[in-house]
């Protein structure tokens, strides 16, 4: 599955005068964050104090403990969940200052999510679902969504099951059509919460080899993981425990695209 091409236009490396181009720069930056879960047993610490920059074109891994934050983390920067205090800019947009239809737009333009289960709609075929994000956020003229979500379709390597409903897909073709989905409108970031955790290794490795691609060709990954054999893909591991960043290593080159 490797082997992508050109992005767009729209894209925070090739222009750098993209609003995503970030504050300096990050494309994610965090500072002073911490987040508290109200709980009938008082104010439960779930994040601490993160610090974190994070560059066009790097692929980073999340990793830590279950319960350690990670999706309170993916939730803070994606703009799913408010900090309790501190500042998150994501692609040059402080994200505390939108209310929640702002939000949803400012969402379906600057970060694709995917996730384990790959959430494709049951009822829609594999091009409807990719055509959704353009529909909702009415990026492109909707004469061009068809063929954008053949486009997309064919890159990640199914456009030949573009007609057909997300059961009748394996688990890997659903979730390179959810791949397909989150690229939609383009944008510069790509989250992904355990996006192998349901896959097969050969599934998992040509999903993974199709992120390091996006990441070389400048999208910014954050991918949330539990699986420790993934680490060659990643430009940088982040480890989270109890809530706090305890550790981030540089892998290798990547990332901080100027
Ligand atoms: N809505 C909530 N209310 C109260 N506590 C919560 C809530 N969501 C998460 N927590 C707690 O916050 C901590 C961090 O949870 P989080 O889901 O971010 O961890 P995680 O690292 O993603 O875990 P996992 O790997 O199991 O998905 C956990 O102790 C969890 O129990």
């Amino acid at each position: 599955m490797s082997g992508g091409n050109a992005l767009s236009k729209n894209n925070a490396v090739n222009n750098p005068s993209h609003p995503a181009a970030g504050r300096g720069n990050a494309l994610i930056s965090l500072r002073s964050v911490y987040k508290n879960y109200e709980t009938p047993s008082g104010s439960f610490p779930a994040l601490k104090d993160i610090n974190l920059d994070v560059n066009p074109g790097e692929f980073i891994a999340i990793v830590g403990k279950s319960g350690s934050g990670k999706s309170t983390l993916i939730n803070v920067l994606t703009g799913i969940d408010s900090p309790s205090s501190g500042e998150v800019h994501v692609a040059s947009m402080a994200v505390r200052g939108l209310n929640q239809e702002q939000l949803a737009v400012w969402r379906g333009k600057n970060i694709g999510v995917i996730f384990q289960f790959f959430q494709l709609l049951p009822t829609l075929t594999i091009a409807e679902n990719v055509m959704l994000p353009m529909d909702f956020c009415n990026t492109y003229p909707a004469r061009e969504r068809r063929e954008r979500a053949l486009y997309l379709l064919n890159k990640v390597g199914i456009a030949e099951q573009a007609d057909k409903l997300p059961a009748d897909l394996s688990g890997g073709q659903q979730q390179r059509a959810a791949i397909a989905r989150s690229l939609a409108n383009d944008p510069p970031i790509l989250v992904a919460d355990e996006p192998t955790g349901n896959l097969d290794s050969q599934a998992t490795d040509s999903v993974m080899e199709f992120f390091e691609d996006l990441a070389q060709e400048g999208k910014t990954v954050v991918m949330v993981t539990h699986e420790r054999d993934l680490s060659q893909y990643f430009t940088k591991t982040i480890t989270l425990s109890d809530g706090k960043v305890v550790s981030s290593s540089l892998l290798k080159d990547g990332g901080g695209l100027e």
